[in-house]
C-alpha cells in the first residue's frame, strides 16, 4: 500500500490549546505523524511517496473562497499586528447573532466568523502545514484514480472538523471532504466516507448533508458528552436531497470492540448497499484505550480487525489520517488497519 507523506506537517504545532482552563502545548503534535511514518517504514507495508501539487482548485471545490484567503493571509496580518503567539479566537456568532450578516474587518471579528472553537489555532507555518496535507490527499486520491486499489494519505494537520467556511477542532482543510469530491469530479457517481475517529466528522456530515452523491457513516463518543457536542445524533440523516444518506452512530463512553464493531458491521452493511465506486476511510485512532482525550477502549489488535472489516467490502479504499493522540500507540495501531485491510497481519 502506498504511502503519501509531506514533511511539511511540522511546520504546524500549535502551543496554545485551552485544557480545563489552562493553556499547554497542542494535543495534536508532530510526533504524531512522525510515529505513523515510521512504523509505516518499519513494517514495509510500501512506498512512501512526496505529495504532487494540485494546486487550490480541488480545496475551492469543497472550501468557500473567502474562508481560503481569510486562512492563507491570516498570520501575517496577526504578525503585521505584532504578535508572535499562536493565534486564537475569543468571540464567536451564537444563537441570534447575525452568522450570516456582514462578516467584520476586523482581524478577531473574522477569526471567530470562521472557527466554530478555540482549538484551531494558526501558526506561522500553518498556511503551508494545510496546504500540503490536502496535496497529500489528493496525490493519494490520484494513486487510486490511476488504478490502485488503495493508498494511505498520512494527513496532518488533520480535516474532518472542517466545513465549508469554517476550522475547529485541529482542523483547517477537510482532506477527506476534498478527496472525495476529486473522486466525483473525474466521473464517480457514488462515494463512501466511512469515519471511524472517536470524534464525529462534524465538518464532512456538514459538507455533503443535502446530497445523494455521498454516503456518510460516523461511529463516535455520544455528542451529548462528547467533542464537537452539537452535531452527530442518530436523528441526523440527511436532508432533501441527502435524506437517507448520512448515518451516525454514537455510542456511550467505555465502547470497547464488541459494541463498536457492532456499529461498524451495520455502517458496512449500509456502505455495501450503498455500492459506490469508491470508499473514504476517515482513519482517527483515538478510539484507543490509552487515548488521552478520548474514552473509548478498543486495543491495539482491534486495529487489525477493523482493516479486515473495511476490506471485506471490496471497494477501492483511500484511507486518510485523522486523530489519535496515545503517541506511543498511534503508529501501531493506525498501521494495524492498513496490515489488517491488506490481510498481512
Ligand atoms: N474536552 C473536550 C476537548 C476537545 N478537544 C478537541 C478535540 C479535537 C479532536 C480532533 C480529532 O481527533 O477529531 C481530529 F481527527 F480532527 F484530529
Ligand atoms: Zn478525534
Amino acid at each position: 500500500m502506498l504511502t503519501v507523506y509531506s514533511d511539511d506537517h511540522r511546520l504546524h504545532f500549535g502551543q496554545s490549546e485551552l485544557v480545563d482552563g489552562k493553556l499547554q502545548p497542542c494535543f495534536e503534535m508532530p510526533s504524531r505523524a512522525d510515529t505513523v511514518l515510521a512504523r509505516v517504514r518499519q513494517q514495509e507495508i510500501g512506498e512512501v511517496i512526496e505529495p504532487k501539487d494540485f494546486g487550490l482548485e480541488p480545496i475551492l471545490q469543497v472550501h468557500d473562497a473567502a474562508y481560503v484567503e481569510f486562512l492563507k493571509g491570516a498570520w501575517d496580518r496577526w504578525a503585521a499586528d505584532g504578535h508572535s503567539c499562536d493565534m486564537l479566537p475569543s468571540t464567536f456568532p451564537a444563537r441570534r447573532l447575525r452568522r450570516d450578516g456582514p462578516i467584520p474587518t476586523a482581524l478577531h471579528g473574522q477569526l471567530g466568523h470562521y472557527c466554530f472553537d478555540t482549538e484551531a489555532p494558526i501558526t506561522a507555518g500553518t498556511w503551508q502545514a494545510v496546504y500540503s496535507s490536502a496535496q497529500v490527499a489528493l496525490t493519494a486520491q490520484d494513486h487510486i484514480r490511476q488504478g490502485a486499489n488503495t493508498a494511505f494519505a498520512l494527513c496532518r494537520p488533520p480535516g474532518h472538523h472542517a466545513g465549508s467556511d469554517f476550522m475547529g477542532g485541529y482542523c483547517f482543510f477537510n482532506n477527506a471532504a476534498i478527496v472525495t469530491q476529486a473522486f466525483l469530479d473525474q466521473g464517480a457517481k457514488r462515494v463512501a466516507i466511512l469515519d471511524v475517529d472517536y470524534h464525529h466528522g462534524n465538518g464532512t456530515q456538514e459538507l455533503f448533508y443535502e446530497r445523494s452523491d455521498v454516503l456518510f457513516a460516523s461511529i463516535h463518543g455520544d455528542p451529548l458528552v462528547e467533542y464537537p457536542y452539537y452535531l452527530g445524533h442518530a436523528d441526523e440523516r440527511g436532508e432533501g436531497e441527502g435524506t437517507g444518506f448520512n448515518h451516525n452512530y454514537p455510542l456511550p463512553h467505555g465502547t470497547g470492540w464488541d459494541g463498536w464493531s457492532a456499529a461498524l458491521d451495520d455502517a458496512c452493511r449500509k456502505i455495501a448497499a450503498y455500492a459506490p465506486d469508491a470508499l473514504v476511510i476517515s482513519l482517527g485512532v483515538d478510539t484507543y484505550k490509552d487515548d488521552p482525550i478520548s474514552k473509548f477502549k478498543l486495543d491495539s489488535p482491534d486495529y487489525i480487525r477493523m482493516g479486515q472489516r473495511i476490506a471485506a467490502l471490496g471497494l477501492p479504499t483511500l484511507f486518510i489520517m485523522e486523530g489519535g493522540y496515545a503517541v506511543e500507540a498511534i503508529g501501531v495501531n493506525a498501521v494495524n488497519v492498513l496490515q489488517g485491510y491488506e490481510g498481512a497481519a
